[in-house]
Parts: structure tokens; sequence; C-alpha cells
């Protein structure tokens, strides 16, 4: 059959982009594999110098009378991922049901006291990262009492990570994270929204998840954003990175808060250890991207397993084969 030079046309044009898409992904696997090398990077070596708490005591802020299974399974994550020591500042009544799924944790019923505040601030000297948000609830007393745990944070400049409820927190009061460079959110696709419509006043460019992530750490004055979602988009409005580590269709409730929790651990380590270990490249994104990485990787391994039925408990069940595999060379 004759070909006609339209067709021949198309078929280049086919070519290029088949070349340029391929180019893409090449840069793209290329930048997964030098970012996991940065990632190894600041894991700190076990050695029988150490004492109990130099490789991490993170705090969790949230528990409520709605929800104990996410502050638990952030806590829980943190330990296992490597940190020494995990807090989590509850509501009275959360508490010893959180203190009965696990006897690791160290838990504390201060967040519906009068002088919640204060009951936390006491604490965050010994504190090397926050993690605000999993299963706190929106209920007003709280989200006032966290505000001041915030602000008393960020007087100490203490790395925190804000997801969940700590999300629709500081969307509806953008001051209190507003250039505030030690923070990371973790927004899921919902909370993204929200967040961006409120801060940059448009709806966001679906299209465009790279370009809006961007935008949205611009304007809150670098703040890290990690967009969860088919592809984690993570930006410190400097650079974006993309996270495509093999997950699974299953998308159980907790997984974010495994994300949060093993994020508040890595990004104490990256800030500990140092601009040369990151070679100059944001400590933010490389510990974003690792704890990115390995949520998918449980996923992946747990479904495996348990297929349709997995839950987080069982992908918290694979975090240390999984950070193996991603991180122990
Ligand atoms: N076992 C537990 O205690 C759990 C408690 N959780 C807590 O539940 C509270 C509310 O969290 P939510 O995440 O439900 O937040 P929201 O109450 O803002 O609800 C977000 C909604 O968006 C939907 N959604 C998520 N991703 C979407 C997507 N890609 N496209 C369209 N819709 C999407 C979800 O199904 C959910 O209904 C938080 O405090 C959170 O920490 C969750 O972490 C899940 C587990
Ligand atoms: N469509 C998807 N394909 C693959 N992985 C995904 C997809 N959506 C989310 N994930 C992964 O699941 C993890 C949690 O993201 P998700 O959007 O479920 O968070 P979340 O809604 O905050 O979870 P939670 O139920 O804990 O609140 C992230 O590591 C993300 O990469
Ligand atoms: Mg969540």
């Amino acid at each position: 059959m004759a070909v006609g030079p339209c067709w021949v046309a198309v078929r280049a044009c086919q070519r290029v982009l088949k070349r340029t898409f391929s180019l893409h992904k090449a840069q793209a696997i290329k930048d997964m594999e030098n970012t996991f090398q940065l990632v190894r990077n600041i894991i700190p070596p076990l050695t029988t110098k150490k004492h109990k708490g130099q490789d991490g005591r993170i705090g969790i802020v949230g528990g409520s009378q709605e929800y104990t299974g996410a502050p638990y399974f952030a806590a829980i994550s943190a330990l296992k991922v490597g940190a020494d020591l995990s807090h989590v500042f509850c509501t009275r009544e959360a508490a010893p049901v959180i203190k009965s799924y696990s006897p690791e944790l160290i838990v504390h019923p201060v967040l519906d006291s009068p002088d919640a505040v204060g009951e936390v601030e006491k604490w965050l000297p010994r504190l090397h990262a926050l993690v605000v948000g999993p299963g706190l609830g929106r209920d007003d007393v709280l989200l006032g009492n966290v505000k001041g745990i915030l602000e008393a944070s960020k007087a100490r400049g203490i790395p925190i990570v804000i997801d969940a409820d700590g999300l629709w927190l500081i969307t509806q009061q953008l001051t209190l994270i507003q250039g505030y460079r030690k923070a990371i959110l973790t927004p899921n696709h919902v909370e993204f929204s929200r967040l961006s419509e409120a801060v940059l006043r448009d709806p966001v460019d679906s299209g465009d998840r790279r370009g809006a992530v961007l935008r949205l750490s611009q304007a809150l004055g670098n703040v890290t954003v990690v967009q969860k979602g088919e592809q984690d988009v993570i930006s410190d409005g400097e650079q974006v990175l993309e996270c495509s580590q093999l997950g699974s269709n299953r998308r159980c409730g907790g997984q974010g808060d495994l994300l949060s929790g093993s994020l508040g651990v890595l990004l104490h380590w990256a800030l500990h250890t140092g601009p040369e270990k990151t070679n100059g490249f944001s400590p933010f994104l490389v510990a974003a991207f690792g704890a990115c990485a390995l949520t998918r990787q449980c996923n992946h391994q747990a479904f495996q397993k348990h297929g349709r039925s997995t839950t987080t408990t069982d992908m918290i069940a694979e975090i240390g084969s999984a950070f193996n595999r991603l991180f122990e060379t």
C-alpha cells in the first residue's frame, strides 16, 4: 500500500515523541537511582559506641476519640525504620487504647489537658523530630492546642512533618507554616487540593502535578511538599523529584501514616548527617524520597503475600525487609 507524505510525517513525529518519552523515562530512572544512593548515605551505622536515643527520638502529635490507629501506625513505623524511641502525644481517652496496641510506644495522654502546650513543650528538648496530624481529628480545642505546639516547636527549630488533620489545621491558618523550611507536608490528593486552593487561590491544574507541587512549595516559602499518589511528587520549591517505586493497587487506610512516621526518622537522619553526605542536595528531598520509596516497597511486598486482604499492619511487618532491600547494600 502506498504511504502518503502526511502519514510519513506522523510516523516521524511518533518516533521523536517515543524517543523523547524514553529519554525522560531514562532520566527519571537515573534520578531515582541517584537519590537512592543519597538515602543510603544518610543511614546511621549501627555501632557499639551508641547510646539509646541517638538514632532518633520521634514525637507523634495525634490520636483522638475517633482515631487511634493512625498515630499508632506512624509511631510504630518510626521505631521499625530505626528510631530508638517513639512518643505519642494524644488525648486522655485515646492513650490507653494506643498503649494497648504496643508496649514499645511511650504514650502521653495530654493533648486535651488544660496545659497541653506546656505538657508537650517539656518534651521538646528531647525530641529530634515531630510528626503532627495522624488521627488528630478536627476538634477546635485540640487544633488550638496543636497550634501552640507547632509554635513552640518552630521556636526551637525542630523539624516537623505535617500530615492528615495537621494539614487541615495549617490550611485554615497558613501563617503557622509559611516560611518554616524545616517542615515537610505530606498531603494526599484531597489534602493537596484543599491546601493548594487556600494558598494559591486557584483550582489545581491536575494535568501538571510537578508544576502544581513546585508552585505550592514556592508559595509557602520553600516548605517541602510531598504529594502522594500514583507517583509521589516531591518539591522544595527549587527541585522536583518523583518516586514511582513499584507498590500495588491496594489502597487500604493507614499507608500515609506509615509514610509520615518513617519520614520523621529519615528527616532526623538526613539533617544530622550534614550536606556532604547528600552531595549538597536538599536533605528534605532525600528524606521524603526515602520514606515514599519505603512505603511503596512495603505495600508491594505485603500485597505479594496477602493480595486484596493487605492491611497497613501487614505493610508494617514488611518494613525491616523492605528497608534492607532498598537501602542496605
Ligand atoms: N486507622 C486509623 O485510625 C486511620 C485514621 N486516619 C485518619 O483519618 C483522618 C482523616 O483522614 P482522611 O485521609 O480520611 O482525610 P479527609 O477526611 O480529608 O478525607 C479525604 C477523603 O478523600 C478521599 N481520597 C483520598 N485519596 C483520594 C484520591 N486520590 N482521589 C479522590 N479521593 C481521595 C478519601 O477516601 C477520604 O474520604 C486523619 O486524622 C487520618 O490520620 C487515616 O490515617 C486512615 C487510618
Ligand atoms: N494510585 C496509587 N498507586 C500507587 N501508590 C499509591 C497510589 N496512591 C497512593 N499511593 C501510595 O500510598 C501511600 C499513601 O498514600 P495515600 O494517598 O493513600 O495517603 P493517605 O490518604 O494520607 O493515607 P492514610 O489512609 O494513611 O491517611 C504513599 O506512599 C503513596 O505513594
Ligand atoms: Mg492520611
